[in-house]
């Protein structure tokens, strides 16, 4: 048989298989028009199981592995098509529609902006990148930078979420999952650590650093530059600043960013001292309401997948489907679960899009979690 030949035969077959496949869509589209007037779940696991066993076992040993993955994406694909007809409309499509409507054309100037840490600190530095005159509320910790603006206090908060050498800030991903908020915004901002202590100090007289974690990690290199240092972590870079100025210690150094000398009194012994010139960290400002504006690009999800084989690749597959690019993908475990997982989706998406809206609602009309965190543009 030549080539030709072959193909010609794979060709009958796909014609065959496509007319089976709207065939069947045809009957699961009456099996949710069923279920909806019964008031019956849309999954139902033991048919899906039966069907599994039944198929594999027909396709014998060698194809048994192929066609569990066939066919668990075609119950994903019936699954999906057939949520059209069970739900009136889903709540989320209104949410978004009443979004779209009162979101005011231009981003606020001014506001209450919750940040954590005190004067000095990379959120504020963020608050005033993406509002012209913040009010800055400070919080000790991100727990309350989040209850701020859910209890209204602060009309927005900004919080950093992932860093381009250090990688994600896993506590505020954690916490996301225990708040609600949406994403209004969000800013890539480029930082430069610098190692600050009381003037006369030398380099030579560093005995201890103190800083954030994250900053720690982002100058790991410069640290381990310096011999016999001892670390200590603190909440926030622009409260270690304040320590060493407070400290009275002429052997102890804070890192932290160049506003902090100016404000606290410091001078900088050691400019730039980051891993990369190229260090950015990307910071969310979150509002209570869902909040669109005009041109917003960027998407984000929170989401938990079915605990069996290719969820997460089905999950994927249908992003990929709209010829959406995803940015962004963070798993973080969910505690008190046996390995289970939380995701956490970034992608390049517009809610103009009616094919997104759908998609969105789809998901949203799953049992498994489904947070829209919003559709924001990102500077
Ligand atoms: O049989 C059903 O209950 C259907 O809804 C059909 C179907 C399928 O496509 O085969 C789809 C979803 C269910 O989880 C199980 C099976």
């Amino acid at each position: 048989m030549t080539l030709e030949n072959l193909r010609d035969e794979i060709d009958q077959i796909d014609t065959e298989l496509a007319d089976l496949f709207v065939k069947r869509m045809n009957i699961a589209e009456k099996v949710a028009k069923e279920k909806k007037a019964s008031g019956t779940a849309l999954l139902n696991t033991k048919r899906e199981k039966e069907i599994l066993t039944r198929v594999s076992d027909q396709a014998g040993e060698t194809l048994e592995r192929y066609m569990r993955i066939l066919y668990n994406t075609l119950f994903d694909v019936s699954r999906s098509y057939q949520t059209r007809f069970l739900y009136a409309e889903a709540p989320l499509k209104r949410q978004i529609e009443t979004a779209m409507t009162n979101t005011p054309a231009l981003f606020p100037k001014r506001a209450v902006v919750a940040c954590q840490g005190i004067e000095g600190s990379y959120s504020q530095l963020a608050a005033e990148k993406i509002f012209e005159f913040p009010s800055v509320m400070y919080f000790n910790n991100w727990d309350s930078v989040f209850n701020a603006v859910n209890k209204g206090l602060c009309q927005y908060g900004v919080l950093p979420i992932e860093n381009s050498s250090y990688g994600s800030v896993g506590p505020v991903y954690d916490l996301m999952k225990n708040h609600h908020f949406y994403i209004a915004k969000a800013l890539k901002l480029r930082i430069s650590h610098k190692l600050l202590a009381k003037p006369g100090v030398e380099i030579k007289d560093v005995k201890e650093i103190i800083s954030h974690d994250q900053a720690l990690g982002q100058c790991s290199q410069f640290i381990e530059s310096l011999k016999n240092v001892k670390i200590t972590t603190c909440s926030n870079t622009a409260m270690a600043a304040e320590w060493v100025a407070k400290s009275g210690r002429t052997d102890i150094a804070a890192i932290s960013s160049g506003e902090c000398a100016g404000i606290y009194g410091l001078h900088i012994l050691s400019d730039d001292i980051q891993l990369s010139d190229n260090n950015y960290t990307r910071f969310i400002c979150i509002s209570k309401n869902l909040e669109i504006y005009p041109g917003a690009n960027k998407l984000s999800l929170m989401l938990s997948v079915p605990h069996r084989p290719s969820s997460l690749y089905n999950m994927i597959a249908k992003f990929s489907s709209l010829g959406l690019n995803l940015t962004k993908l963070e798993s973080r475990p969910i505690p008190g679960s046996d390995f289970e997982f939380m995701f956490y989706f970034d992608m390049e998406a517009s809610l103009c899009s009616p094919e997104v809206v759908s998609l969105l609602c789809e998901l949203s009309s799953q049992p498994e979690v489904f947070v829209f965190l919003g559709n924001y543009i990102e500077n």
